[in-house]
């Protein structure tokens, strides 16, 4: 059993189920992505690289005039929706004016309650094998993926999730790359494309089925693909349940504001044992901490997917299936003008990239994982290639585990060689600006550029490891 100290409830905290916590299951971050901008003028969020975490910022102060109205429609529905917040919480507008951020307003505790939302206002899929029942029972059935599901989930609740909705990034501010036009593509290696293009096609056949079924009006394309970068890129796994339905959601949680319209009587649906597979998927190299016998849930949950990335700390998230509450807690003080950040989990820049559209600075949890090129190709010799495929290895993973791979070591060598001055060529600086150029938008080219960066910092720390030359 698990009993909140205390101490560590702090004033705000409403004065119920908070000391009693019977069993609380650990959650851990999925994926996450974002909102709709607005005023630019004062930023200081997570774009902008460590430095800004050290350093006690001042709180920047709103453009004269200007108000957040999405902000402040969204605060109000949390009020009706039981969903609290930290009084020393604000959510500002990000380094680049696109997306917003948490900050932290007055001197925070570690262990503070930041957020305390009820599950009911959470938009959830579980991953057994029910089905929900309603319009998208029969498209449900064919679409396997839990984030497409999600996101089918929560357009169908847009009556009782509209506010939420409208934080979520509109579709130009996305830089996922399965959202990039297919000519920009050919900038990634491979592989990633590979990885966008399988998930653009999900996607696409997910709609023209909504679209064949009529339910098009109900899930608007565009709506669908934004909740899908949600979905993807915000949601958080972890084990617990979720409400049977939207009406027993309402009876629970109390979200008086929302109209039960057509949609919302869609309700908490269910997927089958494949599903878990699709979940896998999306969450690639996330981690989920959980002992609870029941499903598998993946979930959207307001205000806490609010906060940034940043590599290191998780956040200390929990659910209490007694309560059916939510609750994100800091994991350090913060002073006022600091942003709240965790890790979305330790992703490398290629998966923060083609989860998120975004790709972190100096990510301490960056990793290379390289293909190894064709024969010909940068030195690469039949001989080797040809040991290295009857070794089934395709891929070089610079994680430090290269010397156990059962190859000669001259081989291994020429190998590693080869296919660093391979992905060296491919990621020269003196393209960037072409690069940048060529690209569909200024956005797409701001991601893409960070990512050749990194991946520049990664091919030298290797190329000095493994005594390699790069331009040779
Ligand atoms: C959980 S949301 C965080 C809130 C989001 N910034 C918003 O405005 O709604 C995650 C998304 O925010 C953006 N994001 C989070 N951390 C970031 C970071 N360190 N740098 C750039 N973008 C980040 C990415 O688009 C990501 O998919």
């Amino acid at each position: 059993m698990l009993v909140a100290p205390p101490s560590l409830v702090p004033a705000w905290a409403p004065s119920t189920g908070w000391v009693q916590r019977p069993q609380r299951h650990k959650v851990v971050l999925l994926s996450a992505s974002a909102a709709a901008s607005a005023a630019a003028s004062h930023r200081l969020c997570s774009q902008r690289v460590h430095r800004r975490q050290k350093c006690h910022r001042r709180i920047p102060q709103r453009a004269e005039g200007k108000t957040d109205e999405v902000k402040e429609r969204f605060m109000d529905w949390m009020r009706a929706s039981s969903i609290t917040t930290s009084p020393k919480l604000d959510i500002l507008p990000d380094s680049e004016g696109e997306g917003r951020c948490v900050v932290c307003t007055k001197d925070l505790e570690k262990g503070e309650v930041l957020v305390r939302l009820p599950a009911a206002a959470a938009v959830s899929v579980t991953m057994d094998d029910s089905k929900p029942s309603g319009a998208l029972e029969g498209w449900w059935m064919r679409h396997p993926r839990s984030s497409i599901r999600l996101a089918a989930q929560l357009v169908s609740q847009r009556e009782s999730f509209g506010p939420y909705i409208e934080m979520l990034y509109p579709l130009d501010q996305i830089y996922a790359p399965w959202l990039w036009p297919e000519k920009d593509l050919k900038f990634l290696p491979q592989r990633l494309a590979d990885s966008a293009l399988a998930r653009k096609k999900a996607l696409e056949k997910a709609h023209e089925d909504l679209e064949r079924e009529g339910l098009s009006a109900m899930i608007p394309r565009d709506l669908f693909l934004r909740a899908h970068h949600a979905a993807a890129s915000r949601a958080f796994s972890g084990e617990g349940e979720v409400p049977a339905s939207r009406s027993a959601a309402l009876a629970v949680g109390g979200l008086s504001i929302l109209a039960a319209g057509a949609a919302a009587a869609v309700g908490v649906a269910s997927v089958d044992v494949a599903a878990t597979a699709g979940a896998a998927v999306v969450a690639a190299t996330s981690v989920v901490v959980a002992t609870s016998p029941s499903p598998n849930v993946l979930s959207l949950l307001p205000m806490v997917d609010q906060v940034n990335h940043r590599s290191g700390a998780p956040p200390d998230l929990q659910f209490d299936p007694t309560s059916r509450i939510w609750e994100l807690r800091a994991t350090r003080s913060y002073k006022p003008g600091e942003e709240i950040v965790f890790s979305y989990g330790d992703k490398d820049s290629d998966a923060l990239l083609l989860q998120h559209g975004f790709v972190e600075e100096d990510n301490r949890a960056d990793l290379l994982r390289l293909t190894i090129p064709e024969v010909g190709t940068c030195g690469l010799s039949a001989e080797v290639k040809a040991e290295m495929e009857k070794a089934g290895i395709q891929e070089l993973c610079f994680d430090g585990s290269l010397e156990q791979l059962e190859v000669s070591k001259p081989s291994l060598m020429e190998a590693v060689q080869a296919t660093l001055r391979c992905a060296a060529k491919e990621c020269r600086e003196s393209d960037d600006e072409k690069v940048a150029k060529e690209v569909s938008s200024t956005g797409i080219g701001r991601v893409l550029l960070r990512w050749r960066q990194e991946r520049r910092k990664l091919l030298r720390a290797a190329a000095k490891e493994w005594q390699v030359d790069l331009f040779s």
